[in-house]
């Protein structure tokens, strides 16, 4: 990627803080700023000190493990869903892999995924890191919907609805330097086709790179209490058009000589999205049909290959 890139901080909502809480000045402040950054570039970031800098080392070891499993046994892990599965030996993107684990928030679907890598005996340390892991971050899903719902005075039996009827994927990638003739491009520009995307580099090292409401790509800093938290394709929807899908890439620098490691929490919806009224107004006519089902919009996405987001979401669902 030969384009410069600033680096910017995008806001940052400290979840540590002590007086965030319901109903406090601190955390109405915070619900604007999550409202307006997700309208303006998709994407806040969020300090979180309950992921400790220990389970993140113990979770380092556990991608070592499972990207160090042959290719075969990593490629078990296939999926109906877009994106579920394992990925990797993509010609255009040479430096990246990734696997997806479906529920996470589960024990009993880790070590489903568990079984698929090491089939000989379970893996029950794996299973742990990742489920207490996925858990905290789950927290933060939660937090993020209900500071934008809270935010535009969408009632809260709403976001419960919607967090309830989420389902949850886990997606660990991996990138390896690139070699000196190699492209620095760890992934293309995207934006994701979740609800909402919690990124975490997990590893400290720096590659995530995002554009910016004024069009500049800006890099995120790593660090093991940092995590972006990124709209996808189905907020923007949700949001009857307000809230602008987070564009993001991956940088890999010839600087950089180790293996990087990133974490997704990826969020689906399983019962159709629906338009809160709240959201539809005279300034905001309705902007999208009451179709919105994610997994037929995944399928969408990959049967149209339509690139460009306007033109995919007016495609699948605009009125
Ligand atoms: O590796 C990262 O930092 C981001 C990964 C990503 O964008 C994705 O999985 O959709
Ligand atoms: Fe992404």
């Amino acid at each position: 990627m030969g384009s410069q890139t600033i680096s910017s901080p995008f806001p940052v909502i400290d979840l540590n803080d002590e007086n965030m809480k319901a109903d406090t000045e601190a955390w109405v402040a915070a619900c604007r700023v999550a409202r307006t950054a997700m309208e303006e570039h998709g994407c806040f970031v969020v300090k979180f000190d309950k992921v400790t800098e220990s389970l993140c080392k113990s979770l380092v070891s556990a991608m070592e493990e499972l990207f160090g499993l042959p290719m075969e046994t990593k490629s078990q892990k296939t999926s109906d869903k877009l994106f579920h599965g394992y990925l990797g030996q993509v010609s255009w993107i040479p430096l990246y892999e990734s696997l997806g684990i479906d529920d996470p928030l589960s024990m009993s679907a880790c070590q489903k995924f568990a079984n698929i890598m090491w089939p000989q005996q379970p893996n029950n340390r794996f299973c742990e890191t990742v489920n207490e892991y996925a858990k905290l971050v789950g927290e933060i899903d939660h937090i993020a919907k209900r500071m934008v719902f809270e935010s535009y005075g969408v009632d809260m039996e709403r976001c419960k609805y919607m967090i309830e009827s989420s389902e949850y994927l886990l997606r660990c990638q991996e990138y390896r330097p690139p070699k000196k003739d190699e492209i620095e491009m760890g992934l293309q520009p995207h934006t994701d086709l979740t609800i909402i995307s919690v990124v975490h580099q997990l590893n400290n090292l720096n590659g995530l790179e995002i554009k910016a409401s004024d069009g500049v790509w800006r890099g995120v800093d790593a660090s093991p209490s940092s995590f972006v938290v990124m709209a996808g394709d189905a907020f923007k929807v949700w949001s009857n058009g307000r809230i602008r899908p987070c564009e993001h890439r991956v940088t890999m620098s010839h600087d950089v000589k180790t293996v990087r490691y990133s974490m997704g929490l990826f969020s689906f919806s399983a019962n159709t999205l629906e338009i809160p009224p709240q959201l539809v107004d005279q300034e905001h006519p309705l902007r999208y049909k009451k179709t919105f089902h994610h997994h037929d919009y995944l399928r969408f996405f990959e049967e149209s290959k339509i690139k460009d987001l306007d033109t995919r979401m007016q495609a699948y669902c605009g009125i």
